[in-house]
């Protein structure tokens, strides 16, 4: 067996069941993570998926949901024998995460009534107007309850049938372990939270019952979301039907104990260390979405800031924009075909590698290019629908070093407006922690995100496992309590998970922000042109 390296302890450690598993269903990839007790990924493996645009709504199918989760998990079994020559067949602690929010609504049997409508979706601005003005609270179109009440505005028939709501990640952790739970952080993302019960806002829940009094629906909202739990509390233990969905060979035990699932945005918090208050954290895959731990409450109610909670239950201010790396991605498919074509072979990271580096080179301004990554309506930029864009004058330059970078600014913009919105109510973070796919290629991003946000910004080693780590992190920590109960998530990441963490920081360099604020400027003029283009195509 040439390929397998009996790492002792590693080997040791996954045959006996003592590692732990975190999978998380992102827009783009399932990813599994599987960490010894030092927080060491041991081995990893994922499924690539795409969301559908079927009857104008973004989904996914149950049946891809499924076959997502088995290949992912088939991908890590395969990579441990491949490593270690071991196919483990239990698990000290499991954890579930996934993209947060959009409307997972079932009868009583359990059976979905509509198709999986994604956080993607745009089309819940009436409800969400109705619930921001009722509730005083900003209610973002992406969140559940927004997905929830536009179906009784838009009579739905369904909607006398709703029995239960959740998200992803309670769906595929309901269909391992039987249990109708979610992690506030997550929970958050359907219903506003109450920190101070660390449960659904009560007053809020019944102005829901007085506005959705003259529809048909038999259930209080209450009753329909999934029980809110901390991070840490014990969520339930593998099925004998989730040991089969999530392993078909029949090899996995049943019994191992789950941590509550989460969103993607804790577990983001967690995979940066940003739990603590005044933390910041930046994620930027599909979407792209900044997030600052609270240590008061934001004075005023702004369409472009969310709040959600920390896995512990804490206060965090979000901007989150819909769009983020997809459109670098797209480019990045062109010019890999380009090299293709020239007869060069080019791995995906390589091309990434080549493009990213070039805008190192391009103007601090841009040179005249505006890029818009637009693939789908941007809420804070109040743009409906998506029309990607590149615009240039006359006398801008044209070249490769250029149109990087102003692609590289064209995923920060949107952000970099709501972040405006955030420091204008005082709320400024001294650095804050990225993660996400576009990191993979190291010091780009990175470095046009500090001058974007004009903030240090840092990115640490383990940055690269991203969201699954982060929910491995959680089942962990799930695990931990069971011999040290008193111990907080903050203590528990700081004393435990990345007390020797290396991270690599870049300041904003003074000609980026300069240049950044100038292309900026331009860019909001230019989003005339974003609105001229969806009412034109
Ligand atoms: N080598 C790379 N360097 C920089 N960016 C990359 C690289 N590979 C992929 N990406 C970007 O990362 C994005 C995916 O990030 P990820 O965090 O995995 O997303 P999601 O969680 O939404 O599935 C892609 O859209 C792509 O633009
Ligand atoms: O909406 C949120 C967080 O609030 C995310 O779940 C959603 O943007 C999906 O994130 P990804 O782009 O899949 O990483």
């Amino acid at each position: 067996m040439e390929n397998v390296h009996p790492t002792a302890p590693a080997a040791q450690l996954i045959a006996e069941g003592n590692a732990v598993l975190g999978i998380e269903l992102g827009s783009t990839n399932i990813k599994a993570s599987l960490i010894g007790p030092d927080f060491q990924q041991l081995s990893s493996g994922s499924h690539q998926w795409e969301n559908q645009f079927s009857d104008q709504l973004w989904t996914y199918s149950i049946e891809s949901i499924h076959a997502g989760l088995q290949d992912c998990f088939a991908a890590l079994l395969a990579d441990c024998r491949q490593r270690y020559g071991i196919t483990p067949a239990s698990f000290a602690s499991v954890g579930i995460s996934a993209m947060m929010h959009g409307y997972m609504a079932f009868d009583e049997s359990g059976e979905l009534l509509v198709p999986f409508r994604t956080w993607r979706n745009t089309n819940t601005s009436a409800a969400a107007a109705k619930l921001t003005e009722a509730f005083g609270f900003n209610i973002p179109l992406r969140w559940s309850v927004a997905h929830y009440f536009q179906a009784m505005l838009d009579r739905e028939a369904h909607v006398a049938k709703v029995a239960h709501l959740t998200t992803l990640a309670g769906y595929v952790h309901e269909q391992l372990t039987g249990e109708k739970v979610l992690g506030v952080g997550d929970a958050s993302g359907m219903f506003p939270i109450d920190t101070a019960t660390g449960n659904y806002d009560a007053a809020m829940l019944e102005t829901f019952a007085q506005l959705a009094a003259s529809y048909p629906a038999p259930h209080r909202l209450e009753e329909l979301l999934p029980a809110v739990l901390p991070a840490g509390a014990a969520a339930g233990k593998l099925s004998e039907s989730g040991a089969r969905l999530l392993d078909p060979t029949g090899t996995l035990q049943t019994g191992v104990p789950f941590c509550p699932p989460e969103g993607d945005a804790g577990t983001g918090m967690v995979a940066t260390n940003s739990v603590a208050v005044r933390t910041g954290n930046v994620s930027a895959g599909t979407s792209i979405f900044a997030m600052l731990v609270l240590d008061q409450p934001l004075a005023g109610l702004h369409h472009e800031i969310d709040v959600v909670t920390t896995p512990a239950g804490d206060s965090v201010a979000m901007v989150h924009c819909n769009n983020g790396a997809s459109e670098i991605g797209v480019w990045a498919g062109v010019f890999g075909d380009f090299a293709r074509a020239l007869g060069a072979t080019a791995s995906s990271d390589e091309v990434f590698g080549a493009l990213l580096g070039s805008a190192l080179e391009g103007a601090a301004d841009g040179a005249g290019l505006l890029a818009y990554n637009n693939l789908s309506g941007e809420p804070v930029t109040g743009l409906e629908q998506g029309r990607p864009l590149i615009i240039r004058t006359p006398d801008s330059s044209l070249n490769l070093a250029n149109l990087m970078r102003a692609q590289v600014y064209g995923m920060f913009a949107t952000l970099s407006l709501g972040m405006k919105v955030l420091a204008a109510e005082g709320v400024r973070a001294e650095k804050m922690h990225a993660h996400g796919g576009i990191f993979r290629t190291a010091g780009v991003a990175q470095r046009f995100l500090a001058a974007a946000l004009d903030t240090p910004v840092s990115v640490s080693q383990t940055a690269g496992h991203g969201g699954p780590w982060g929910i491995a992190v959680l089942a962990s920590f799930r695990k931990y309590l069971e011999s040290n109960p008193d111990t907080s998530l903050d203590a528990f990441l700081n004393g435990q998970v990345f007390a020797s963490a290396k991270t690599q920081e870049a300041s904003p360099l003074p000609e980026d922000v300069a240049g950044y604020s100038a292309w900026l400027a331009n860019y909001e003029s230019g989003l005339a042109i974003q609105r001229a283009a969806i009412a034109a195509l």
